[in-house]
C-alpha cells in the first residue's frame, strides 16, 4: 500500500539512535504479549470504536494499516488529539530516563480496568435558552404570576338582593341596569372581587396594618377598564361619612377627563359622592374653589370639597403646589388610566410629586430618600387622625409594645391600558405594593404563558370584533383612493386620523371641495366633514364631539389627539389616513371602532415607500396576517377623477389666496 511504502521509507530515514532504541524495544514487548491481553486489548478498541461512531469523532482512515492490530489503532482516535504523534515523541524522550516498561500483567489488569470505564464525554454546547425563557429573564415575578383573563368572560349581574359574586351593592346593581349593563365584561369580572370586600358591610377605608395590594390592567381597548375601576371606588366610598379627597383618578386629555367625570356621574347618582375635575379649562381660581373649602387657613389634613378627582397631571401639580389646604393623604385610590403614556410624561416629576403627597412626611424626613428635594406642602406635613398617614407617620414608641406589625398607607394604585408593557424603569418609579398583573387576552384555550410574553413582547391583543384592511397607495392619489373607499364602501360615523393638525385642515378643505363638485349635478347630499384638533378651544372640540356623537358629522379628520380612550360607540370605521408612527399608536387609533362587542373596520393608507415599515412594523406584533390587503386599479378610480381634478385646483386657488 502506497501509504505503508511511505511511512517505512520515511522512518529509514531521519531516525535518532534514541529512537532506534525506542522501536527495537517495543518490537520485542509486542513479541512477548500473552494471547490473552491481546484479545482483550482487541475487544477494548472494538468497543471504543462503537462509542466512537455514537460520537461522531471517529477517522475511518485506513492509511496506517500497517500498523500491528494488536495496538491501539491511531487511526481510530479521536480527532481532538491530532498531535498524538508528537506525545509519542516526548515519551521516547522520557523512555530514556525511566525505569523498563511495565510488566505485561499490569498492563493486562490496567486494559481490564479501562474496558469497564464509561467514554470520556464529549463537550457538548447546552441547548439554547427558549425565546419564552429569554423573555422572562429578568422579568418582574408580578409580571409572570399575572391572572390571564380571557376576553369571552361574561359574568351576569344578579337581580335580586343577592351580589352573586360581583361584590356590588344592590344600589350599584340596580343603577347599571338602569343605564343597560346587564353583565360584567371580562376586566369587570376579574377585578371586582379583587378591589372589593368579600363581605358587604365591611367596607372599611382604610387598612394600615393589612394594605391593600397594586394593580395592573392590560385589557383590549373597548373592553371595559373604566366601569373597573369606577365601580369599585363608588363601592368603597359611597358610605363615606366625612368629605375628604379618596379617590384621585389622572388622564392624559382633558376630553378623557370629561369623559370619565361622565361615567362616575351617572353610575353615583343616589350617593352623596361628589366629583371635581382639574385639567386647566377653567381658570385656577375658578378650579380652587370647586376643589377646596377654606383657603384661608391651614387645616390640619387640608380641605376638601370632593370625593373624587378627576385630572389631568399637569393640573394636578398646579394644585398641589399652589392651592392651600388641597391634600391628597386620604388617598384610598390612585388611578393612572393610560398608564403607559403618562408614565412616559415626565412634566414637571408630576408623578414623584404625586406619590410624595399622598404618604406622611414630617419636616425633618423630607423628601431626600425619595432623591429629590422639594418642599413637603404643608397639608401633607399636619395629618389629620383620620388619615392614613397619620399612622404612617406614629413612630414606634407611640403604639404598644407588642405592636410589632408594618404599617402602610391603604392608598391603592391602579393602572389600566390596552398597551400596558413591561417597562421596568417606569413602573418601579410608581414603587408599587405587591403589585397583582391582570391581562385581558387570548381564548378560554390558549390561556397561557405565551398571552403574557404578547403583551411584554408588545404583541396587543385586538377586539375580536374589529376586521383591519389596508391599501398601499401612490402618495399623489392617497386623497383620491380615500375619496374612493369612502364612497364605495359607504364610509361614515368615521374617524379619520392624519399625522398633524396641518394635514388634517388641508384634507377636510378637500373632501370639501369635492363634495360639493360630487353632487353637483346629482340630487344626492354632501358628506359633513369637520377637523378635530388641539388648534380648536374646549368649548368648539366639545360641541364637534357631540355633533359627531348626535351623528350630524359623518366624518371627523383628526391628529391622534383623540386616539386614546375616547369612547363614542356609533364610530363604525376608523381610517388611518396617515399610518401611524408605531404599533401602540395602531392599537389605540383603531380601538376607537368595535368597542364593546361591536363590530368595526379599520382602514390603513400605506403610500408606497411607507409600505415595508409598516409590514415590519406589523410583523414584529404578530398582526400582519390579521389585516387584509386591498387593491384597488385605476379604472376604479376613473369616475371619482374629474371631481377630484377639480377639488385640487380649487384647494390650490384657496392656498394661492392665502399667500
Ligand atoms: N359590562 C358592560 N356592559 C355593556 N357595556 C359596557 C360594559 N362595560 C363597559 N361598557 C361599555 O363599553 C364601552 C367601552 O368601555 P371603556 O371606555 O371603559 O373601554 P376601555 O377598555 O377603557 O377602552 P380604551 O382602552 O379604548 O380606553 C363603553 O361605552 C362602556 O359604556
Amino acid at each position: 500500500m502506497p501509504g505503508v511504502e511511505v511511512t517505512s521509507a520515511t522512518s529509514s530515514r531521519g531516525k535518532t539512535k534514541a529512537k532506534q532504541r525506542y522501536l527495537k524495544r517495543k518490537k520485542e514487548r509486542r513479541k512477548h504479549r500473552p494471547k490473552a491481553a491481546e484479545q482483550q486489548n482487541k475487544r477494548l478498541l472494538a468497543s471504543r470504536d462503537i462509542e466512537d461512531i455514537d460520537g461522531d469523532v471517529t477517522d475511518t482512515s485506513q492509511s496506517n494499516g500497517s500498523q500491528s492490530p494488536t495496538l491501539p489503532d491511531k487511526t481510530k482516535r479521536p480527532k481532538k488529539h491530532p498531535r498524538l504523534e508528537d506525545e509519542v515523541g516526548s515519551a521516547m524522550a522520557v523512555d530514556e530516563k525511566e525505569p523498563p516498561p511495565t510488566s505485561l500483567s499490569r498492563m493486562s489488569s490496567a486494559l481490564d480496568i479501562a474496558a469497564t470505564l464509561p467514554s470520556f464525554p464529549l463537550p457538548a454546547l447546552p441547548d439554547a435558552p427558549s425565546k419564552s425563557d429569554l423573555a422572562l429573564l429578568g422579568l418582574d415575578q408580578a409580571l409572570v404570576d399575572a391572572e390571564i383573563v380571557s376576553p369571552s368572560t361574561v359574568f351576569p349581574i344578579p337581580t335580586g338582593k343577592e351580589a352573586g359574586g360581583t361584590r356590588l351593592s344592590e344600589r350599584t346593581r340596580r343603577r347599571l341596569r338602569d343605564i343597560g349593563i346587564t353583565e360584567l365584561f371580562a376586566v369587570q369580572t376579574a377585578l371586582l372581587p379583587f378591589l372589593l370586600p368579600s363581605e358587604e358591610g365591611s367596607n372599611e377605608l382604610y387598612r394600615p396594618f393589612n394594605p391593600p395590594r397594586d394593580v395592573c390592567v392590560s385589557a383590549p381597548t373597548g373592553s371595559g377598564k373604566t366601569l373597573a375601576y369606577v365601580l369599585p371606588i363608588i363601592e368603597m366610598l359611597s358610605d363615606r361619612v366625612i368629605t375628604r379627597l379618596r379617590a384621585l383618578i389622572v388622564l392624559p386629555t382633558r376630553d378623557l377627563v370629561t369623559q370619565v367625570r361622565e361615567t362616575i356621574e351617572v353610575l353615583s347618582k343616589g350617593t352623596k359622592l361628589k366629583i371635581g375635575t382639574a385639567t386647566g379649562q377653567h381658570s385656577f381660581a375658578h378650579e380652587q374653589t370647586q376643589l377646596v373649602q377654606d383657603q384661608t387657613n391651614i387645616l390640619r389634613g387640608g380641605s376638601s370639597k370632593i370625593d373624587i378627582l378627576v385630572c389631568t397631571p399637569g393640573r394636578l401639580i398646579d394644585h398641589l403646589v399652589g392651592t392651600p389646604n388641597f391634600s391628597l393623604q386620604h388617598l384610598r385610590f390612585l388611578v393612572i388610566d393610560e398608564a403607559d403614556r403618562l408614565l412616559a410624561q415626565s412634566f414637571q416629576d408630576w408623578l414623584v410629586q404625586v406619590l410624595a403627597a399622598t404618604r406622611f412626611q414630617s419636616a425633618s424626613s423630607t423628601s431626600e430618600d425619595e432623591g429629590q428635594s422639594s418642599e413637603p406642602s404643608l397639608s401633607s406635613l399636619f395629618p389629620d387622625g383620620f388619615s392614613p398617614t397619620f399612622l404612617d407617620g406614629l413612630s414606634q414608641p407611640h403604639l404598644p409594645a407588642f405592636f410589632t406589625e408594618h404599617k402602610a398607607s391603604s392608598c391603592q394604585k391602579l393602572l389600566f391600558s390596552a398597551t400596558l408593557t413591561q417597562d421596568p424603569g417606569k413602573i418601579a418609579a410608581l414603587k408599587l405594593r405587591n403589585p397583582k398583573y391582570f391581562v385581558v387576552q387570548g381564548s378560554e384555550k390558549d390561556r397561557s404563558e405565551s398571552k403574557l410574553l404578547d403583551i411584554v413582547m408588545e404583541k396587543f391583543s385586538m377586539p375580536s370584533t374589529l376586521r383591519e384592511k389596508m391599501i398601499v397607495t401612490d402618495p399623489s392619489q392617497k386623497p383620491l383612493i380615500f375619496f374612493y373607499i369612502v364612497h364605495t364602501y359607504n364610509i361614515k360615523n368615521a374617524l379619520v386620523f392624519t399625522k398633524s393638525a396641518e394635514s388634517t385642515i388641508r384634507l377636510v378643505r378637500l373632501l370639501d371641495f369635492f363634495e360639493t363638485e360630487r353632487i353637483r349635478n346629482s340630487d344626492s347630499s354632501p358628506l359633513v366633514v369637520r377637523a378635530y384638533s388641539s388648534d380648536l378651544s374646549a368649548q368648539e372640540r366639545k360641541s364637534i364631539l357631540e355633533q359627531f356623537k348626535d351623528q350630524k358629522i359623518n366624518i371627523l379628520i383628526c391628529s391622534d389627539l383623540i386616539s386614546r380612550g375616547i369612547d363614542i360607540s356609533h364610530v363604525a370605521h376608523v381610517v388611518s389616513y396617515d399610518v401611524p408612527i408605531d404599533m401602540r399608536k395602531y392599537v389605540h387609533r383603531v380601538g376607537r371602532t368595535a368597542r364593546a362587542g361591536r363590530e368595526g373596520d379599520a382602514w390603513t393608507l400605506v403610500e408606497q415607500q411607507e409600505a415595508r415599515y409598516f409590514k415590519r412594523m406589523m410583523k414584529d406584533a404578530d398582526h400582519f396576517d390579521k389585516i387584509n390587503r386591498i387593491k384597488i386599479n385605476e379604472k376604479d378610480l376613473a369616475f371619482f377623477l374629474p371631481h377630484y381634478g377639480v377639488a385640487l385646483n380649487n384647494l390650490k386657488d384657496l392656498y394661492t389666496r392665502q399667500g
